[in-house]
Formats: structure tokens, C-alpha cells, sequence
């Protein structure tokens, strides 16, 4: 196919109005495309040379854009950014200068063989591995003979492709239905090998040389489209619309990652199916060690914990992966967990029509379980009151509450159904002051803090039983010195079990005398059932805990025990926090 025959079809595209004419144009350009050349038409109109979870990258900026066409069109490059100033688009900028280039040391445009499509995407596939030395140099002289040789009105949409600005508003599912016309296929088994492998060049080729889709098949390597999960705000609802029984996990706050183990290693996608293994080469190396298969496809969500008690982090503090030059640091200062949920394929197995329960036994199979791969706390219920008190629980330990799943139900990918639901709480809370809380117990320290304690359990004073109840475990905001001093003013304190006067659920390493008062803050106070402070006060089977702990660095030496806070003001401060609107 001629390259000016696509920049018709997209010419006209851009004139309509009508998604359904914008259908139709684009089918019938379809129906016109060579087997072997309609991949290249299909990427070169979604803006990308290869699916975007590939990752290539042409690596072409404006500037380099400009240079280019300058070299193509004689034009300078002042005049060239002038223009593109003016109109706003480096499109137009290019047909401008070409149609008035007097093309220096080149034949003149039309006395030369036509592009063709399959030579305009091999160029830029050119470009985009142009890497290392002289790469810059190498992608101006590829682009400036592409431009030379472009008609002005080719010029403007490769101009306008390179740069990452051809905006066609063209989508996905625009692509599917239009080749599902073209070539009499339906439009749902289109979907559906999309769902499986989202690479539409490759989906197209197989039609247009009539193999047929059930040949698609999920493969390591090749994101597939998640299975997404509704939402219901009471667990009686969640239970009824999942049949009476469900799975219920812990619903991590980090970011979705869909693991693939193949022959050419780790990688990992997002939820948008984009490569973001860059950023995670800890949980790279994590799933090596933990994973025993030769290829799999796992789900799970990467966790940022603090690094020095394990205790897990808000979702934001993962944003410091972001940046390539910082992944390195953030590595130190936020070391991620990976949480284990899913799995698609194992070892030539698909999965995916497996019911959930089987795919959990699977996974606990190939998964050996790590300080940084872990699989994601659940249970199964059938009882709503039960569920909420695991959901409390779930809330308390940081997480943003449950996703509650069909034990039968398939891996439906790309599809948001009734068969995960979340579970998440409408408001959120803030702790409105601080505590002053007694340590009754504490647990020893890992890394950087062996040897000494690396979080302490700390408990509110019941004056009417004159009894110390847990509240929370808290390893933060102590620095070194702090842990030093704790650990020095906690030994003769020591004692063989839990002290008579403190009631507690939780099993610390260590038991104290209840004398140490320290002053905490926290994002939140929650319901918990790991606790025993306010036990059945709001809830039956629950506690109040502190969300999120932090040492605020003052020791309240000034105060025994006994005037540590109360358990009533515990359920004060819980009463009075302010409640802010969670967002979806
Ligand atoms: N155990 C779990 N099972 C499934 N998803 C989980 C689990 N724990 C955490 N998640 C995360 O929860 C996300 C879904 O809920 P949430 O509402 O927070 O995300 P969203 O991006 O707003 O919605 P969605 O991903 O459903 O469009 C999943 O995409 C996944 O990243």
C-alpha cells in the first residue's frame, strides 16, 4: 500500500464527525492492506510502532523533529520553530516547509517512486533502535531522507506520528470493530483474543491471512487485560451477590502488577499493560528466588513498606519509583513487598478458565513464600459478620479494606464483573491528637535494627479494671538513637510472659512491666480485631487500634502509667475524628 493512500484514509478521519463513518473509512483501508503490511497500517494509525507494553520508543523529541526537517527542507531551523509557533502544530510546520522546500541536493518530489507504508514504518523502526553513541545523528539522517522523500502531505502526519502527536482519537475498540467489518469476523472474538493478547497488529494479520482466533492463546511475555472488581458497600450485599460464600483478601495499596516469568526473564506490567519492570528490579530479582517455574503469569500488587519494621506503607510512597535516576535510592528508602493473588498460566498450563480456588492452590505451589514475595492474606467466609471483622482487621494493618471473590468463578480477563467485588470504606478518618501509650510488649529487631527491638506494642490504661489494653504495634519514627534508648530503658523491665495487668492478642518476643510512656500519632483511629483496647465498645469481636503509628520523639517521662490515656478517651478520640469522603 502507497503511504499517500493511508494519509488519505487518515485525512478523512480527521474530518469526520461520526464514529460510525470513522468505522467505515478506516474497514475499508483495511480491506485494501496486503496480509503482510496491515500490522504496519494499524500501529502507524495508534501512534505507536509496537504495542505500548512493548516498549519501544522512537526516542524522537520536537527539536530533533525540527532538525530533521530542516536538513530534508533547506528551511532553518528559526523559521521552522516559528511556524510551529504560530500554528501550534508541528504537522503543519512540516507541510509548510515542505511545500515550499526547494529540496537541496534532492530529486524534486514526484519524480521519485511513491512511499510505501511498509518503507515509512521500517525508517522509523530504524529510528527507534537507534540507540547509544551517535544515535542522535543517526535518527536526524534516517528522519530528514524520510522527510525529503515525503510528499508535504505525508510529511505533516509522519511529523505529527513522531513526536507522539498524531491525535486521531482513534481507540482500540475503533481498530476492532473496524476490522471486524473488513474482514467478516465477529466482533467479540475479536475482543476476546484482544483480551488475551492485546497486540492489534498481530490480531489483524491473523485475519487478514483468515487464521482463525481461538489460535490466540495466553502466552508469557504478553500482558493480559485484568480482571477488574466491582464495588458494594456492606458485606451482606457482597455475600448474596457472590452466592453466599466468598474469598475474601486483603486489598494491598500499592500498585497492580502482572508478573510474567518466560525464557527472556521477569517482567512486570501495570494495570495499563505498560512495562514498568525498570522501576521494580527488587521485585525482579524477589520472584527469581520465590517462584519455582520455568513461565508463569502471576498477579499481585507491589507493596512500599517502611523499611526498617516491615509495616506497610501508603500507596504514594511507591510515586518514588517513578523516576528512573531514583529507583536505585528509593529501592533503600522504600523496599516493596509483593503480594501474591492470582495466577494465569503456569508451565504451558492457561489457568484461566480454572475456577479461583484452584488457581490459589496452584499458586501456593510454585510460590515460596519470602520477606519480600508474599501471598495475599485471605480467607473464606459465609458470614457477614465475620467478614467485616476481617475487613477491620484489614483496615487496621494498612490495607484499604477487602476484595471479596467467587471461589468458582474463572480469570475473566479485561472484564469488570460481579465475580470480584471491593470493599472499601466510604470515609476515612483523621486522628484528630496525639496519645500518650504504655509499652507492654516488643519484638525484635531485623536488619539495620538486630540486636535491638524493632517495634513495640503499646497498650491504653483502663482506670475502672486498672488493666492495660493493646492499641497498636509501632515501629516508626524511632532513629537510632531512640531504638538505643528504648532497648536500654526496657532491660530492667524485662519479664518471662505478658504482665498480669495487660491484656493483649497479639504474642510480643518480649514482655515488660507496664511503666514506659511514649507519645504516638497515628492517620487514623480503626476498628481492629487484633487489639484489645475498647473490645465489643463499637463492635462485638472488635478493638479500637491506631493506623499507621508513629513515635513522635517524646518520651512522657512525666507520666506513669497510670496517667497514660485512657481507654475511654481512646473511644472519644475515635468518636471525634473527623470523617473526610474516600475517594473511588
Ligand atoms: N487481593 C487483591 N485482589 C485483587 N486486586 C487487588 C488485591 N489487592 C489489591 N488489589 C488492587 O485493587 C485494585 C482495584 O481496586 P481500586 O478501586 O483501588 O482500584 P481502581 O484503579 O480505582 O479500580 P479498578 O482497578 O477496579 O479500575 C486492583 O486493580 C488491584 O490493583
Amino acid at each position: 500500500m502507497q503511504f499517500g493512500e493511508l494519509v488519505k484514509a487518515l485525512a478523512a478521519v480527521e474530518s469526520t464527525t461520526q464514529r460510525s463513518v470513522m468505522v467505515k473509512l478506516l474497514a475499508s483501508l483495511f480491506k485494501k492492506a496486503l496480509p503482510e503490511e496491515i500490522d504496519k497500517v494499524i500501529y502507524l494509525i495508534l501512534g505507536d510502532l509496537r504495542p505500548p507494553w512493548e516498549g519501544l520508543e522512537l526516542g524522537v523529541g520536537e527539536k530533533l523533529c525540527l532538525r530533521a526537517l530542516a536538513k530534508a527542507t533547506g528551511t532553518s531551523q528559526a523559521e521552522l520553530e516559528s511556524m510551529y509557533k504560530k500554528t501550534g502544530d508541528i504537522g503543519e510546520a512540516a507541510r509548510r516547509a515542505l511545500a515550499s522546500s526547494k529540496r537541496p541536493g534532492l530529486l524534486a518530489f514526484g519524480s521519485q517512486k511513491p512511499l510505501e507504508v511498509s518503507e515509512v514504518y521500517d525508517a522509523l523502526i530504524k529510528v527507534a533502535r537507534a540507540t547509544g553513541e551517535g544515535a542522535q545523528d543517526m535518527k536526524i539522517a534516517l528522519l530528514s531522507s524520510l522527510f525529503a522523500r515525503s510528499s508535504p502531505e505525508e510529511g505533516k502526519y509522519i511529523a505529527r506520528f513522531v513526536v507522539g502527536k498524531l491525535r486521531l482519537g482513534v481507540a482500540d475498540m475503533t481498530i476492532i470493530e473496524a476490522l471486524a467489518d473488513a474482514y467478516g469476523v465477529r466482533k467479540e472474538d475479536l475482543e476476546r483474543a484482544y483480551h488475551v493478547y492485546p497486540d492489534l497488529g498481530h490480531l489483524a494479520k491473523l485475519v487478514a491471512s483468515g487464521k482463525p482466533l481461538d489460535e490466540v492463546k495466553v502466552t508469557p511475555g504478553v500482558p493480559v487485560l485484568p480482571m477488574l472488581a466491582q464495588r458494594l458497600s456492606s458485606s451482606s450485599e457482597i455475600l448474596a451477590k457472590l452466592g453466599g460464600a466468598a474469598i475474601c483478601e486483603y486489598k494491598y495499596d500499592g500498585e497492580r502488577a502482572q508478573i510474567h516469568i518466560s525464557q527472556s526473564g521477569v517482567r512486570i506490567f501495570s494495570r495499563r499493560l505498560e512495562d514498568i519492570t525498570h522501576a521494580y528490579p527488587d521485585v525482579v530479582k524477589a520472584v527469581r528466588e520465590a517462584v519455582s517455574a520455568r513461565e508463569a503469569i502471576l498477579e499481585g500488587e507491589i507493596v512500599a513498606v517502611d523499611p526498617d519494621t516491615g509495616e506497610m506503607l501508603p500507596f504514594q510512597e511507591l510515586m518514588h519509583r517513578k523516576r528512573k535516576h531514583e529507583v536505585a535510592a528509593a529501592m533503600e528508602m522504600y523496599p516493596t513487598v509483593l503480594y501474591l493473588f492470582d495466577i494465569v498460566y503456569v508451565d504451558g498450563e492457561d489457568l484461566t478458565n480454572e475456577p479461583l480456588i484452584y488457581r490459589r492452590v496452584k499458586l501456593s505451589e510454585i510460590v515460596h513464600e519470602s520477606d519480600k514475595v508474599q501471598i495475599a492474606k485471605w480467607q473464606m467466609f459465609d458470614d457477614p459478620d465475620t467478614v467485616d471483622v476481617f475487613f477491620h482487621e484489614a483496615v487496621s494493618v494498612g490495607t484499604e479494606g477487602l476484595i471479596c471473590k467467587s471461589p468458582t468463578s474463572e480469570y475473566e480477563m479485561g472484564a469488570r464483573g460481579w465475580n470480584w467485588i471491593k470493599y472499601k470504606r466510604d470515609y476515612k478518618s483523621e486522628m484528630i491528637d496525639t496519645v500518650d501509650l504504655v509499652v507492654v510488649g516488643a519484638f525484635y529487631g531485623r536488619g539495620k535494627r538486630a540486636g535491638l527491638y524493632g517495634a513495640f506494642l503499646l497498650a491504653a490504661y483502663d482506670p475502672s479494671s486498672d488493666m492495660f489494653y493493646t492499641v497498636c504495634k509501632v515501629g516508626s519514627g524511632f532513629t537510632d538513637a531512640d531504638l538505643k534508648k528504648m532497648y536500654e530503658i526496657l532491660q530492667p523491665l524485662k519479664i518471662p510472659h505478658r504482665h498480669p495487668r495487660v491484656s493483649s492478642k497479639m504474642e510480643a518476643d518480649v514482655w515488660f512491666v507496664p511503666q514506659v510512656v511514649i507519645e504516638v500519632i497515628g492517620a487514623e483511629i480503626t476498628l481492629s480485631p487484633l487489639h484489645t483496647c475498647c473490645l465489643g465498645a463499637v463492635r462485638p469481636g472488635v478493638g479500637l487500634a491506631v493506623r499507621f503509628p508513629r513515635f513522635t520523639g517524646r518520651y512522657r517521662t512525666d507520666k506513669g502509667p497510670e496517667q497514660a490515656t485512657t481507654v475511654a478517651e481512646m473511644l472519644e478520640l475515635y468518636k471525634r475524628q473527623k470523617k473526610v469522603a474516600q475517594p473511588e
